[in-house]
């Protein structure tokens, strides 16, 4: 057998003003140290690590046989989407209405009200971002530009059948609530205009252009993403409302369903003890858990496709025209089986999104002409970019990162950023309905300097960039 000694120095993108923090490298190195590594793990800018993770944001890990929960966030599927408006650029009581209507729409916090019935949070696990298409009404077409058309395919890992046995009612019963919900802090719904095209042939491919107004969002896999992430181990953002849904939902999906006393310490010893234990992908519980895995990813999936149709129809009452186009969705908390070398490999992306080439994406998309679309956001008071795949992305596990929010911040502390001169402003809105505030743009600076390691590297093509004019948040 041949034997290939894969490095456990992680591969780090950095770059001398935005030096990786060598203390969370040898947190992240300690993390994979034991692990079943089937390439060095991945470094991006923006490497940090948030308290309530395991892993530093900002990585990708692929092992040879392994399935390691701990190398994304517990809820997969968290992810950012970009849609191309049609429309005049809005006066600001536009813009007011216009948000005022996502918060009567989507308010936060969220009601108790129940979205969907249990036998659709049901076809969103099992049929992803199509039940959400046809249930909300998006041209199915669409879905071309959403990560693996925002389906993947649970026969591979035992099928629905298997899922719907095996997954308690209640699982189903929570799913139903805050379906398609953004939220505040991190997540946003950002009005942004095209200032700049550096690809105006990738532009005009993705239905990008200079002077159009744009929304970017960023919204989470929702309810069921984070019952599946809690059931497979335990993790250290663990709120009590989990932990109570856990105490029944845990010993009914493993114990309950177990059959053999062998099988039964087998998950008592996986999922009851302290952590988040790694699964041998070929095992019969590597099979269960990809399958989960799967089932998240596509509910997931779903309920952006649903966030996605809401802001379109929003967006086309307020402003007029269609309410335009998705450029991409694209989530930045993965697990995937995927091509590394010449094997396949479990990848696991934390806060990082996936680029793959032309030659990796359907044939017949436009992505097989471009490249996967990347949104590198920056802040809502810094430009943001729209890119996609480059020539090298190979090396970084066919990852970039998810945003450059720490960097624009570390910037500004650093005196390396300041207030742009042109006296740019976004029009910032909350979810208390309080009056929107006025806040000045910082330079590019911290923004810039990601997107300068990410393209010196050949992992992105920058396409646009994007300026913002309001947001909620
Ligand atoms: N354009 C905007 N980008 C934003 C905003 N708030 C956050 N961000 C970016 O998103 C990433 C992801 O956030 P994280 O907390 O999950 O790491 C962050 O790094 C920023 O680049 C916004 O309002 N507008
Ligand atoms: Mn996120």
């Amino acid at each position: 057998m041949e034997l290939t000694l894969i490095g456990r120095e992680p591969r780090v993108f950095d770059g001398p003003r935005l030096p990786a923090d060598a203390t969370v490298l040898a947190e992240l190195t300690a993390q994979v140290a034991d692990a079943d590594l089937a390439a060095p793990p991945v470094v991006l800018p923006d490497f940090h690590h948030k308290s309530t993770m395991e892993l530093p944001s900002s990585v990708a890990v692929a092992t040879a046989g392994t399935i390691r929960p701990t190398l994304t966030s517990a809820s997969v599927n968290c992810g950012m989407a970009l849609l191309a408006l049609d429309c005049e650029r809005p006066g600001v009581a536009g813009v007011i209405e216009f948000y005022r209507r996502v918060r009567e729409r989507y308010p936060y916090p969220a009601r108790n009200l129940r979205e969907l019935s249990t036998h659709e949070v049901r076809r969103a696990a099992v049929e992803g971002s199509y039940f959400a298409a046809e249930r909300f009404e998006v041209d199915a077409g669409e879905l071309a530009r959403v990560e693996e058309f925002g389906r993947l395919d649970l026969d591979r890992y035992g099928g629905a059948d298997r899922l719907a046995r095996e997954l308690p009612s209640l699982a189903y019963q929570l799913a139903r609530l805050r379906f398609g919900t953004v939220g505040p802090s991190n997540h946003f719904v950002e009005l942004q205009v095209v200032e700049e095209v550096f690809d105006p042939r990738a532009a005009e491919l993705l239905g990008v252009r200079q002077g159009q107004l744009t929304l970017q969002y960023h919204a989470g896999g929702g309810v069921l993403t984070g019952e599946i992430g809690a059931l497979f181990g335990r993790r250290k953002h663990y709120p009590r409302h989990l932990r109570m849904a856990m105490a029944v939902q845990k010993p009914l999906y493993h114990l309950a369903t177990a059959r053999s006393y062998r099988q039964l310490r087998e998950r008592l010893a996986l999922y009851f003890t302290d952590g988040c234990p790694p699964v041998s992908r070929d095992s019969e519980e590597g099979q269960r858990l990809m399958l989960a895995n799967a089932a998240a990813m596509n509910y997931g999936f779903a309920f952006r496709t649903a966030t996605y149709a809401a802001l379109k129809k929003i967006a086309a009452t307020v402003f007029g025209g269609t309410g335009g186009r998705l450029v991409v969705d694209s989530p930045h908390n993965s697990i995937y089986e995927e091509e590394v070398g010449d094997r396949t490999a479990v990848v696991h992306r934390h806060n990082s999104c996936r680029a793959f080439p032309a030659e990796r994406c359907a044939p017949g998309t436009v992505f097989a002409e471009t490249g996967q679309a990347v949104l590198l956001p920056g802040t809502s008071r810094t430009s943001s970019y729209l890119a996609v795949a480059g020539p090298k992305a190979e090396a970084s596990l066919h990852s970039a990162c998810h945003g450059a929010g720490t960097l624009v911040a570390d910037f500004a502390e650093k005196g390396l950023s300041a207030e742009h001169p042109d006296g740019h402003e976004t029009l910032r809105f909350g979810y208390d309905g309080a009056a929107a505030v006025r806040v000045r743009h910082f330079d590019d600076n911290g923004v810039n300097a990601a997107l300068g390691v990410l393209v010196d590297h050949g992992l992105v093509r920058p396409v646009a960039r994007l300026r913002p004019l309001a947001v909620l948040n």
